[in-house]
């Protein structure tokens, strides 16, 4: 199993490439699902989440062929099993993104629930109530979602979706299955993230009819076909985010090429109050910090775009745990997001959690955290252990980093072409 050596101190001086946004790419994959004609996606990220979905479709049997420039042609033509078996999906959460393209064009579908999963129990209630009410059968049996078109339907007929909460993948499923309903579809409490309006974006391309993405009502007034389209996969807000906090706390002045300052701008405020300097330039984001000591701890509270994202809430954990000062962080999101924090109280971090509200003392001026060997747990909690480890003392070992290989491209050798000591042993 491979791990991360780290060994920390370093400043990061230079230039990172953003990779396309892995919540974007997943669903953008799926949504190819919803023509016979050839899709190509542009900007891809090579992630391991991205190979397993590229599996899961060519097991429907879809072509789908990857080049090493990050394009992927998918050609769905001769989709002929439209399943998403258990083995597939397990490792992925967004596997369930199947689900809406594969009713809306097959009129039936079988989807594994996805695995549980470190962050939460993460249920699927919300895209069974939605595609319920587009008139989809669906029942849950032997951990399969089973859906299917009602006798005599050719189509999904659209409707108004109202969720109980706002969910991303949901609104994801809904926009890709109403696109081809019958009629028009109301998403009441839709996400607003970046990468929902992506992946609009993309289906408008493929010939949707789709307004009010990225605000919380979209309207989608359904096709009878949708056609092929080029698209590129929007930059990846979280890679970014993470790279600024890595940068913020080890001190350093890089520059992330195709990173978006609009996408980011609850992370970009926490940074710039603690004591960083992150301004947007041309075509990036320019992040310039005299390191962790020198900054101020920051609380901040998860919540849907555009507030702070939970998908951040590790990395930012890790920047206060070596700035100054005492910072309370609170996980609205997902029950169990705090699996990072045990594993940097043994980097030397002071964190005290109580439910969903956890409090750090930085270490700052008076001390440093000192490496370790330490477990990845989650995605994000990985790269939160990344970030702790460049600014510690000695050596840090990060193991079971496949977690950090779904969603990060190249992250070690990325750190390593601005300057950090890192590498990956097997
Ligand atoms: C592939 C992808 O895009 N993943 C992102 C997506 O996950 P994902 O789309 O799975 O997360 P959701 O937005 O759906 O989840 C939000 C909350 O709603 C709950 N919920 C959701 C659906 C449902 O049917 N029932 C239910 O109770 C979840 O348990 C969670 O507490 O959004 C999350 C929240 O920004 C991010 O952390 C993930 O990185
Ligand atoms: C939780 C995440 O992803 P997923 O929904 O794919 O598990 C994440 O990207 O931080």
């Amino acid at each position: 199993m491979d791990k991360l050596l780290i060994r920390g101190g370093r400043a990061l001086h230079g230039e990172v490439l953003v990779s396309g946004a892995k919540n974007a790419a997943l669903p953008e994959l799926c949504a190819a699902l919803l023509t016979a004609d050839p899709v190509t996606l542009l900007n891809v990220p090579r992630l391991q989440d991205v190979s397993t979905m590229l599996k899961l479709i060519r097991n429907m049997g879809v072509a789908a062929e990857r080049a090493d420039d990050g394009t992927v042609r998918i050609d769905a033509s001769a989709l002929s099993t439209p399943e998403a078996p258990y083995e597939l999906v397990k490792t992925m959460r967004a596997s369930v993104l199947a689900l809406g393209p594969l009713l809306a064009r097959f009129g039936e579908a079988t989807v594994s629930l996805p695995g549980g999963c470190a962050i939460g129990s993460r249920p699927v209630d919300q895209h069974i109530k939605g595609m319920a009410a587009m008139g989809a059968e669906i029942v849950v049996e032997h951990g399969y979602m089973i859906a299917k078109l009602p006798t005599g339907w050719t189509r999904l007929k659209g409707a108004r979706i109202t969720t109980d909460m706002v969910t991303v993948t949901g609104t994801e499923n809904f926009l890709m299955a109403a696109a081809l309903a019958e009629g028009e579809t109301v998403l009441e409490n839709a996400a607003q993230e970046p990468e929902i309006s992506d992946l609009a974006e993309m289906l408008i391309a493929m010939g949707a009819k789709i307004e009010g993405h990225g605000t919380s009502r979209i309207r989608i007034q359904g096709v009878e076909k949708l056609h092929g389209c080029t698209h590129r996969v929007v930059a990846d807000r979280i890679e970014a985010g993470t790279f600024l906090c890595a940068v913020a706390a080890t001190g350093g002045d890089v520059v992330l090429r195709h990173g978006r300052a609009d996408h980011l701008d609850a992370v970009i405020d926490k940074l710039r109050e603690a004591g960083a300097d992150v301004q947007a330039v041309e075509g990036g984001i320019r992040v310039q910090s005299a390191g962790g000591a020198t900054l101020k701890a920051q609380g901040f509270r998860t919540t849907e775009y555009p507030g702070f994202p939970t998908d951040m809430q590790a990395q930012f954990m890790a920047l206060d745990c070596v700035a100054q000062g005492t910072a309370t962080v609170t996980e609205t999101i997902f029950e169990n997001r705090f699996m990072h924090v045990n594993e940097l109280l043994r980097l030397g971090a002071k964190i005290q959690v109580d439910g969903k509200v956890a409090v750090i003392e930085g270490v700052g001026t008076a001390g440093r955290l000192s490496g370790a060997t330490v477990m990845a747990t989650d995605l994000r909690a990985s790269a939160s252990l990344v970030i702790a480890g460049l600014v510690a003392t000695g050596e840090t070992v990060v193991d079971r980093i496949y977690h950090l290989d779904r969603g990060y491209d190249c992250m070690e050798a990325k750190l390593r072409g601005i300057g950090a000591d890192i590498e990956r042993i097997r």
